[in-house]
């Protein structure tokens, strides 16, 4: 294997430094609003509201127009596909709208998960294909960074080496097509939460899945200093019997992490992962207030976490507009409260 390569041009590398470090300012964290259309139809049925297009553009309008003290938390907005071009009732679009704010957009650039041949129901993510073109597009279009997710599940016989080496390989093709193109690639390889695994051994599943990602991203020269990582936290599986308390999560993680992460890496986004928002909120604390060597930012890309109380208090309505604008500055304020 050569070991002769460039890594991106200066320029290049100081304004991936600078996105991915104003994404982890002190303080603030990500919402992750980039639900796919068949996800977000999943949220809008628990308040009985119709998937529509107009209904989606109302609800990310409603994140969106929030007041703007939700820039003290929130440095990046991750959008779906859609919502990029989507515009507010006032014609303005909704890329102004968060620029206007002092939030940097982003895209979830994945095309989905689809099922790994010959494995025990695990899967890879598509969308590799034409990435180098999009990319350059939602450059030109607003964006300064994006989103890949990859899944793994813990089971008997799983994760398998096949879909370790395959998932991480594919994080690292397209953080390098990202990079390529000015956006600051978030590396998402989730480890499911589902099954009855105890804590131990979601942390050794993590820290597996963690180094192999790190060495697929040396492997295609990826710039460290020009990424964020989106990791689970390290949880119990949610049908564990037994229970542990917010310090063995922040144990388990931090300890998975230390040993898999480099200090080049700017900062650390953590998914929610079904998680409530207050389970969320707690372990994230506990994370940030654990004692021991932390070289990254450790903070929240939170989907559900930031939106569940969001949606609740909108359900659909526009008269509920500003009670869902009201739920969504607490959770941001919240997420971190304790460590800024
Ligand atoms: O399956 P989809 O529609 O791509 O969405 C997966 C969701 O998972 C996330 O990566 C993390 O979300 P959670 O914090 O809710 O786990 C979101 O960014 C994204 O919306």
């Amino acid at each position: 294997m050569t070991t002769y390569f460039n890594y991106p041009p200066p320029e290049l590398q100081e304004e991936l430094k600078r996105i991915a470090n104003a994404i982890v300012a002190p303080g603030k964290g990500i919402l992750a609003a980039d639900e796919s259309t068949a996800t977000i139809g999943k949220r809008f049925a628990d308040i009985s509201t119709e998937n529509t297009e107009d209904n989606r553009r109302k609800y990310r309008q409603l994140l969106f127009t929030t007041d703007d003290a939700v820039s003290n938390n929130i440095s990046g907005v991750i959008l779906f596909h859609e919502t990029l071009y989507q515009k507010a009732d006032d014609g303005t679009p909704f890329v102004e709208l968060l620029k206007k704010k002092n939030i940097i957009p982003g895209i979830k650039v994945d095309k989905g998960v689809v099922p790994l041949f010959g494995s025990e129901g695990e899967g890879t993510t598509q969308g590799l294909d034409d990435l180098d073109k999009r990319c350059a597009q939602y450059k030109k279009d607003g964006c300064d960074f994006a989103k890949w997710r990859c899944v793994l599940k813990i089971g008997k016989n799983t994760p398998s080496y096949q879909a370790i080496l395959e998932n991480a390989n594919v994080l690292a093709r397209y953080a390098s097509i990202c990079q390529a193109n000015g956006l600051v690639p978030i590396v998402e390889p989730e480890v499911l939460p589902d099954g009855d695994h105890d804590l131990d051994r979601a942390q050794k599943v993590t820290e597996t899945v963690l180094a192999a990602v790190y060495k697929a991203l040396n492997d295609h020269h990826v710039y460290l200093e020009g990424t964020l990582l989106k990791p689970n936290m390290v949880t119990a599986g949610q049908s564990c019997a037994t229970k542990f308390s917010p310090e063995d999560v922040a144990k388990a993680t931090v300890t998975a992490l230390q040993r898999t992460v480099p200090a080049a890496v700017p900062g650390v986004t953590f998914l929610s992962g079904g998680q409530t928002e207050e389970e969320a909120t707690v372990h994230l604390n506990a994370i940030n207030a654990f004692p021991g060597k932390k070289p990254w930012a450790l903070t929240f890309s939170f989907g559900r976490a930031l939106q569940a109380s969001v949606l609740r208090a909108w359900k659909g309505k526009d008269e509920t507009v500003k009670a869902g604008q009201d739920e969504l500055l607490k959770r941001a304020k919240y997420s971190l409260a304790h460590s800024t």
